[in-house]
């Protein structure tokens, strides 16, 4: 039976937090000074990340997709996949990453069952890089993705955070990158999670990068499947791959959501924008799954119906993606 809220939708998709830790400090993700981590006690420990997982998989759960902080930087990820993978009615077994590590554990990755990765990649220019993500390598994440590819996972997604004045005018060069190979860039809205005041001048609407591209190249609407997530796809003429929008702030996708997160110290979110509905660590233990199926099916059931960004009478914590996993 799927798992549904009180507004119909089906809830399928699971994005797992596995650690609040980074190599990278991207500036639209954390505050220049840091984040508080959690304590390494504090953490899920791959037991129980399994169990939440079987559990959520027995109340109708069909995907899910590891994210952080940075996943590759928690040892013994790999072994973990492969359990994960390997749990009865799991269909797709995905991961959010930030290529740094790839170049040195995609083979390993791809022996674990990922069959499709996505990578945060927000420019193709490497002072540039460096800047948006203090301090990170480009060459590191290029070499990475090659090595995915070599590794033989074919389904690659490059997720770009489009920022007006910093980054926006690669926009034609990371389309180009499309048209000779089958990766999918999506280019997603700042979102103003970190409550700074800089949103408005930051953020790229994406109805106007689908204008700017459609005024350079034929592009095309692309059908899409049941298990994905809010990218809406475009194909330019002839391309082999494909362009997809995230328009989280500028276009309400919540009526079609179908995904809950849990935070690598257990805090099950319903929202993305919600404080954690309910702590699952106590649910995890040895027993059996019914108590905490008990409490997925509750807090699913009171889902919020969308966010609230564009409602100014809520006030909002700053919250630093990299806790949440995105
Ligand atoms: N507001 C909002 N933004 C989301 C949600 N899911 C994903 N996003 C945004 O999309 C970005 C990319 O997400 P990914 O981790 O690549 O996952 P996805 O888009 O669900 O991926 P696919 O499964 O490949 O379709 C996130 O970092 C967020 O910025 C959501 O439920 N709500
Ligand atoms: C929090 S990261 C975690 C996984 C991994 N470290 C990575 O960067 O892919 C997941 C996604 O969140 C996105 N993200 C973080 N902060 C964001 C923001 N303020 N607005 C839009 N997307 C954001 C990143 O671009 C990334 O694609
Ligand atoms: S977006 Fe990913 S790589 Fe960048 S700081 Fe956040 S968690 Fe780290
Ligand atoms: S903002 Fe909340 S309700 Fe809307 S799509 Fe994201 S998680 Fe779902």
């Amino acid at each position: 039976m799927p798992l549904r809220d009180s507004y119909g939708r089906s809830i399928n998709y699971l994005r797992l937090s596995i650690t609040d830790s980074c190599n990278l400090k991207c500036l639209y993700c954390v505050p220049a000074t840091g984040c508080r981590k959690s304590r390494k006690d504090n953490l899920l420990s791959y037991d129980e990340l399994l169990r939440l997982t079987r559990g959520a998989v027995g109340i109708g759960v069909e995907k899910v997709r590891v994210t952080g902080g940075e996943p590759l930087c928690r040892p013994g990820i790999t072994p973990f996949l492969e359990k994960l993978g390997q749990i009865e009615g799991l269909k797709k077994l995905v991961l959010t990453t930030n290529g740094i590590l790839l170049e040195e554990m995609a083979e390993g990755l791809k022996n674990a069952g990922v069959s499709s990765l996505n990578i945060s990649l927000d420019s193709l220019r490497p002072e540039r890089f460096f800047s948006i993500t203090r301090g990170g390598d480009l060459r590191r994440v290029l070499r990475g993705i090659d090595a995915a590819e070599r590794a033989g996972i074919r389904n690659i997604k490059i997720n770009v955070v489009m920022m007006r004045g910093v980054n926006d005018d690669e926009l034609f060069d990371f389309a180009a990158l499309t048209r000779d190979a089958p990766y999918k860039i999506r280019f997603i809205e700042y979102m103003p999670t970190l409550n700074d005041g800089r949103e408005q001048s930051l953020m790229v609407p994406g109805e106007e990068l689908l204008a700017r591209l459609a005024r350079a190249f034929a592009v095309e609407k692309v059908e899409k499947d049941t298990m994905d997530g809010p990218a809406v796809y475009y194909r330019i003429a002839g391309a082999q791959g494909e362009i997809g929008l995230i328009t989280p702030v500028s276009c309400h996708f919540c009526h079609e959501c179908n995904r809950i997160r849990v935070t690598s110290s257990g805090m099950l979110k319903t929202c993305l924008f919600d404080n954690g509905v309910m702590n699952l660590k106590p649910f995890l233990g040895e027993g059996g799954d019914g108590e905490l199926q008990e409490v997925l099916r509750r807090m699913v059931s009171a889902k919020p119906r969308q966010h609230s960004l564009h409602d100014e009478t809520v006030s909002r914590r700053p919250i630093a993606m990299s806790c949440i996993g995105g």
